[in-house]
């Protein structure tokens, strides 16, 4: 579960959309924002958020009861055993030598890690070993925890609430990486804590992930903007609008889910995310990807693409209670180091909880 950790005081006040969007000029006319056309799965009476964002908000991970904590740990460590299995069985009785460091570089590799981050590592560890005498292969082990915390906790980073008003997060990744849920688990988190949460339904491409997100919405008493048709990039702006107007905390931009190569549709990504500044100067505050954590090496390739397209402000690991390797996040660390805000480790609300490079590297281990 998540918790809110209060911060300095900081109110910034509903700004009115600044100018008539350029790109949206082969839309019908909006003269309020209720007038857009819209299809409101629900729409709950928000009272203005001033009062509720007084002072800027930090999403930690919250004191869980014990045995909430070891379930969550547990199916993490489950998740990740292939490969602490690997890297554990290596050091069990064995001798500092070469061939130690040839078989911890092909666990490495086997883990997702990438030639970069496994070089470093070896080389860090080599270093270690020598400069600390280190003769023991449980030092060795200790020493290797400690290098891959070192490694992993700059990408340990709170997601920050309360900046704007709205707070406005943009989500993308390829198909099925698990975009609609996570912006479920996080929009009930956020409930919870007392933000007003405005959903945007910007996958137009697919009917039924709108229908999908409109009937979340209305279960949860979460507002939810779609369009029966049309360009994804409007109803980002329709949203927009709509959370400025009705005081709303926190807009979430659902997008269609698309390969990095199909660059028509990284084009229409840059393009939401233009609308969306055109609808509100400073916005989108957070352009989240979404990543299935069992993609392996792949995964830095679309951290790359959408960083490059989009300027990434933060990832979303999930499904590391599959088959995942992890090793993938020591890749992200070494080559583009973009805060992970949250891991996913089931389809349980739960089941997303901000990223721990301490936990997460003693999952790894073992
Ligand atoms: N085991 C597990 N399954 C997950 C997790 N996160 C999402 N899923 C599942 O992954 C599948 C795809 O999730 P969606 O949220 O629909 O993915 P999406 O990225 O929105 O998909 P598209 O809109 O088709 O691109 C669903 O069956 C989810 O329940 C997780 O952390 N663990």
């Amino acid at each position: 579960m998540f918790s809110f950790f209060k911060k300095k005081p900081k109110v910034e006040p509903a700004a009115l959309p600044e100018s008539p969007p350029e790109a949206l000029t082969d839309l019908p006319q909006q003269t309020e924002p209720e007038a857009a056309p819209v299809v409101t799965a629900h729409i709950p009476p928000v009272a203005p958020a001033q009062a509720a964002i007084e002072e800027e908000t930090i999403i930690v991970a919250a004191p869980v009861a014990a045995e909430q904590k070891r379930s969550w740990l547990s199916r993490l460590k489950t998740g990740l055993s292939k490969t602490s299995s690997s890297l554990t069985m290596l050091f069990v009785g064995a001798k500092i030598d070469d061939d130690l460091y040839e078989e911890l570089e092909s666990a490495l590799l086997l883990s997702d890690a990438g030639v970069e981050a496994t070089q470093f590592l070896l080389n860090a560890l080599k270093k270690k070993v020598k400069e600390d005498k280190l003769t023991e292969a449980a030092q060795v082990k200790a020493a290797l925890r400690m290098l891959l915390i070192d490694l992993l906790t700059p990408l340990q980073k709170p997601l920050v609430l309360g900046r704007h008003q709205p707070l406005v997060m943009m989500i993308a990744g390829v198909n099925g990486a698990g975009k609609t849920t996570t912006i479920g688990k996080l929009a009930k988190h956020l409930q919870a804590h007392q933000q007003s949460v405005l959903l945007a339904a910007g996958d137009t491409f697919r009917a039924a992930a709108r229908e999908q997100l409109t009937i979340w919405g209305e279960r949860n008493n979460v507002t939810v903007i779609a369009q029966e048709s049309g360009d994804p990039a409007a109803v980002a702006f329709d949203a927009v609008h709509s959370a400025q107007a009705r005081g709303t905390n926190v807009v979430m931009v659902d997008t269609a889910g698309r390969l990095p190569t199909q660059l028509h549709l990284m084009d229409e990504l840059k393009k939401i995310k233009r609308v969306i500044g055109k609808g509100m100067a400073s916005a989108p505050h957070e352009v989240l990807l979404i990543i299935d954590g069992n993609t392996g090496q792949n995964a830095l390739a679309q951290v790359k693409a959408f960083d490059d397209a989009l300027g990434l402000t933060g990832l979303v690991i999930t499904k590391l209670d599959g088959t995942a390797k992890g090793g993938v996040l020591a890749a992200i660390a070494t080559t583009r180091a973009i805060p992970v805000y949250f891991i996913g480790v089931g389809e349980q609300i739960d089941d997303l909880q901000p990223f721990n490079a301490v936990e997460f590297v003693d999952a790894l281990l073992g």
